[in-house]
């Protein structure tokens, strides 16, 4: 089928506040004439039949970026448009622990930046709605209440460090509030804290230096324990566990691990062991927690673990302290099973002053410094304000914690097809029949690419954006899209069928099915029964190309009729005369049958929604036999 078409566009983009697949864009509307000539299935469409029903519709047409803002200037440099860009208000940013400078300046050249530490939950929850971003450390806890206290205007919360255990991923990711963390830069600091806290504690120089300043001299009290030669037992082998073991290896000692998912040849090229949790625990000398907080690891090591340890084991925590049962560490110690222990972080931080584990002579400890040199705070900070700047400019962080990560380059790929994805959503619900309950939608990409090689979670979360935002309060991103679909029993799947087409397009076309529902226009139906619409981007601009079994070819822009009729002459002109008539501009129109004079489908672009007068009168032309008005 060639087509030959005639379109104007220019992009405006309104908002500069985080996109994560808001469609902050105006609603598009174009002058786009479609003429087909050599499709068996597309009817040749004369301009001339059509002209006087065709007025020039608004020229513009704002293009909807999911990716860029204004400030980018991608967009704006494309534009062909005169109009004037309104500078958007600059997105606010809570910091509410202490951060780097570094970082600091740079959230300051992108927005406005509140640094407000020591705010009680409270005086968080009062402020939260002010602002679209906020910074954390481990000190503030991030709870469902302060999502729903944001009123959805909280963007993103970007934790300035590893451990995300003090803020509600599971909220976040309900309310659609991306988080991000910054994983990398304190790694060497915590791994140089907990060497440092290995090598105080086997020669006790915490309380030795104590015992000086307290006037004693106490040489044969504080006699040490060697590391060469011992095994130390990481637990956790990941960035900081492996760097761990890195710098106990050279200080000549035995090392193991012990860690689920970790991979085998980490740990061998770094001459490192890896064993199962008892094995570890059993047969070391000193034990080195590296495991996140989660579920799983809640209290991991308690009584039963303790037990089961060497008698005279010492051990060095500086990843969470709810991974201990401190009373049962208590106990361990009292019972000398546990020699000593070096903590950097505590169940509850700051730990009671009387606590017994923080009062224990055989403890070490630091109020969770493992983060706290100045490399490393100016590496996170730096680390941190860039992924929260990159998602209020609506570009998906390479560290987002609940969100799926897509890579820029697959991002630029799929932006013309994100549109077009959230349209044929849109479009597909408003063809099901009132009263069904939509289940099942099947997606099909036509592409030149195997599944390897084609990311779709963007598109798949577009398309559920599109079936769920006009039925329900739900506002969907690619943050909370599968979960959004989850929880209202929408089960999509997505089929990958390889085509001949350009190998620069990623994706040749997308169909979106639903399937077990009625529809308000029949012919939308395949013979299984599925509701089935097909797009394509052409010229950038996203088109419907097919409606059940019938081919059309509209921009999908402003609203849309779709009508099947009698094929015979005529028809176009006396749907045209209606609209007309009540002033409604049509802005494209394309015809598609199946078989030649039996029964045609009309695909009517029309820049505004007709009223129900005038849709009574289209439905009342003797030839039409169904008609639906759509709001794309
Ligand atoms: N004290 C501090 O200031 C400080 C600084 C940095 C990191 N941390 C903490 O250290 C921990 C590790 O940080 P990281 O950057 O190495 O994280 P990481 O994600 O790189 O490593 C964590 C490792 O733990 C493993 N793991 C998960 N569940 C486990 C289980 N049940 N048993 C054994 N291993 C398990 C994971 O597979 C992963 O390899 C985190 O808890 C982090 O919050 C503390
Ligand atoms: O998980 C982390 O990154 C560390 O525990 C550091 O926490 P902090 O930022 O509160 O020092």
């Amino acid at each position: 089928m060639a087509a030959t078409s005639i379109s104007s566009a220019t992009n405006k983009l309104t908002d500069q506040s985080p996109l994560l697949l808001h469609n902050t864009a105006a609603r598009p509307s174009a002058t786009h004439l479609s003429f087909s000539n050599s499709s068996v299935s597309l009817q040749k469409l004369s301009i001339s039949s059509t002209s006087r029903n065709l007025k020039s519709g608004g020229s513009a047409v704002a293009a909807v970026s999911v990716l860029k803002t204004v400030e980018g200037s991608e967009l704006a440099s494309k534009s062909r448009s005169s109009d004037p860009v309104i500078k958007p208000p600059k997105p606010t940013i809570l910091v509410s622990e202490k951060l780097g400078e570094a970082g600091l300046d740079l959230l300051r050249s992108y927005g406005d930046v509140e640094c407000l530490y020591n705010l009680s939950q409270e005086e968080l929850l009062a402020k939260i709605s002010e602002f679209d971003a906020l910074i954390v450390r481990s000190g503030t806890k991030v709870t469902r209440q302060v999502f729903e206290a944001a009123k959805g205007k909280l963007k993103v919360v970007g934790r300035a460090g590893v451990g995300i255990d003090n803020v509600d991923l599971q909220a976040a990711t309900e309310l659609g509030c991306l988080v991000v963390n910054a994983p990398t830069a304190n790694t060497i600091a915590a791994a140089e804290h907990g060497i440092a806290l290995l090598a105080s504690m086997a020669r006790n120089v915490a309380q030795a230096d104590a015992s000086i300043k307290a006037g004693k001299w106490l040489r044969t009290k504080y006699v040490g324990v060697s590391l060469v030669g011992k095994t130390l037992a990481i637990m956790g082998f990941g960035k900081v566990g492996s760097e761990v073991a890195r710098r106990a290896k050279g200080l000549g000692m035995h090392v193991i691990a012990h860690d689920p998912y970790a991979p085998a040849d980490r740990a061998r090229a770094l001459g490192v062991e890896l064993v199962s949790f008892d094995q570890a625990i059993s047969t070391a000398d000193f034990v080195s927690l590296h495991m996140p907080l989660t579920p799983t690891t809640n209290k991991i090591f308690n009584d039963a673990t303790f037990a089961k340890m060497k008698k005279g084991v010492r051990i060095i925590n500086v990843a969470r302290g709810g991974v201990i049962d401190e009373d049962a560490l208590v106990r361990a110690l009292d019972e000398g099973i546990v020699a000593q222990a070096a903590l950097d972080v505590f169940t509850e931080e700051p730990p009671s002053k009387d606590s017994k584990l923080v009062q224990h002579e055989n403890v070490t400890v630091t109020p969770h410094l493992g983060a706290s040199t100045k490399e490393a705070q100016e590496g996170v900070a730096v680390e941190i304000a860039e992924a929260v700047v990159g998602a209020l400019r609506g570009e998906l962080s390479a560290t987002a914690v609940n969100a799926p990560m897509v890579p820029p380059e697959v991002l630029s790929e799929l932006a013309p097809y994100v549109i077009l994805a959230e349209k044929l959503g849109r479009l597909a619900v408003q063809l099901v029949a009132g009263g069904s309950g939509i289940q099942s939608v099947k997606v099909v990409y036509g592409s030149t690419r195997d599944s390897d090689n084609l990311d779709t979670r963007l598109l798949r979360a577009m398309i559920t954006k599109g079936i769920i935002e006009p039925i329900s309060d739900a506002h969907i991103n690619l943050v909370n899209a599968d979960f959004t679909a989850k929880q209202k029993g929408l089960r999509i799947s997505e089929e990958k069928v390889i085509v001949d087409s350009s190998p620069e397009n990623p994706i040749d076309s997308i169909q979106v099915q639903i399937s077990n529902v009625g529809s308000k226009f029949e012919s939308a139906l395949l013979e299984n029964g599925n509701i089935s619409i097909e797009g394509k981007v052409k010229d950038g601009i996203p088109h419907l190309t097919r409606v059940g079994s019938f081919s059309v070819d509209v921009s999908l822009e402003g609203n849309l009729i779709l009508c099947r009729q009698v094929d015979q002459p005529g028809m176009i002109g006396q749907v045209g005369n209606i609209l007309g008539e009540s002033n409604v501009n049509v802005s494209f129109m394309s015809v598609g049958r199946t078989v030649k004079r039996m029964t045609a489908i009309m695909a009517i672009g029309v820049d505004e929604a007709p009223n129900k007068e005038t849709l009574k009168k289209i439905g009342e032309v003797s030839a039409v036999e169904e008609f639906v008005f759509l709001d794309l």
